[in-house]
């Protein structure tokens, strides 16, 4: 499979007054060209940083502290002081970020923002075409076109994620990271949303989506792959199903059977119901970040950090691991 884009060793880390929290710490990860990778954790993992550091918009007090970034056939050191190539951002990988609905700028009409995000990269392009590119790209996408000369507060709270979701990629990324784009959004205009993503990959627009959610379920019907992270680590990837279905790390298990509940009243209480909380990424743990509340712990969990156990496409970072399928 084509790699769109792939980090090695990713290092991230919140450095303010003396303290450092390493919120992203050693990821490696690889999106193929065309899928949609999920990355799903509790609050706190580090699933927002990672966005971050992915569609390059980690800024002070963030710190990319060292990697490898491959993107689209080129590879760029990753670590601080480096700068990478400006054009990169927006335009090879763009974010679509939490909290998208009060992102859009409450004095300014769609088509006017929509000038703004191409103007950005584009400095020479008058509002006509801009206007004329906006309103084309809704029209692929079927949304009414009228929405260009409405403000953010006149849209409905689907439509205006949609909205936003068409401004993060009218420069068409190669990459789109859409960080939670639908935790606040009612069960249609989620899959609005997760359809509208879909269309945009179909029709090549983006090349590859990285998604990022809590919420397991959802993530199963849209990614084809999912990474789970734990304390600022990936501790298990593989195709969705089969990591859903037939977790092998004891935090996907603890989180599979905490979050398939269909009820969102008793989803939530449970994900607060798996027992213990995680680490302070100030000073984590030896070992396992999860053995201290990992109900399979041995006493090795919590002295030697455990490797990835399978393979490429199907891995878990556990000791219990090691037998079976080393
Ligand atoms: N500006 C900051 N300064 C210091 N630490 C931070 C900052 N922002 C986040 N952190 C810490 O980094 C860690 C990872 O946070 P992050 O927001 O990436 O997690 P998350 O998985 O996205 O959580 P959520 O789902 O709640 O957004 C947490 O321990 C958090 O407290």
């Amino acid at each position: 499979m084509d790699t769109l884009l792939r980090v090695k060793n990713l290092c991230a880390a919140y450095a303010q007054g003396g303290q450092r929290v390493r919120a992203v710490d050693g990821v490696s990860l690889e999106l193929r060209r065309g899928e949609v990778l999920g990355i799903a954790g509790e609050s706190g993992c580090g699933k927002s940083t990672l966005a971050q550091v992915l569609a390059l918009l980690a800024r002070p007090p963030l710190w990319v502290e060292q990697g490898e970034l491959w993107l689209d056939g080129a590879v760029y050191p990753l670590g601080q002081g480096i700068h990478l190539p400006r054009e990169l951002r927006g335009r090879k990988v763009a974010l679509l970020p939490q909290g998208a609905l009060n992102a859009l700028n409450p004095t300014a009409r769609v088509r006017e923002i929509a000038l703004e995000v191409i103007r950005a990269h584009e400095p020479k392009t008058t509002p006509q075409e801009a206007y004329a590119r906006a309103r084309e790209r809704l029209e692929q996408l079927g949304l009414p076109s009228r929405v260009l000369e409405a403000y953010p507060h006149q849209l409905s709270g689907g439509m205006r994620q949609r909205v936003v979701t068409v401004i993060s990629t009218l420069l068409n990324p190669k990459v789109l990271v859409a960080d939670e784009p639908t935790s606040a959004l009612d069960v249609s205009s989620q899959k609005a949303v997760v359809r509208m993503l879909r269309k945009l990959l179909e029709q090549g627009v983006i090349e590859g989506v990285i998604f990022i959610a809590h919420d397991l379920p959802l993530l199963r019907s849209v990614a084809d792959r999912i990474a789970i992270m734990y304390a600022g680590k990936v501790v298990e990837l593989g195709p969705s199903e089969e990591l859903v279905e037939a977790p092998r790390h004891p935090y996907t298990q603890a989180l599979v059977g905490a979050v398939l509940v269909p009820e969102p009243y008793i989803r939530q209480k449970r994900v607060e119901g798996i027992e213990g909380t995680p680490p302070d990424l100030r000073s984590p743990p030896p070992g396992c970040r999860f053995a201290p509340r990992c109900k399979y712990a041995q006493p090795r969990c919590s002295e030697l950090e455990p490797p990835r156990f399978g393979g490429e496409e199907r891995f878990a970072a556990c000791w219990l691991l090691e037998e079976v399928l080393a």
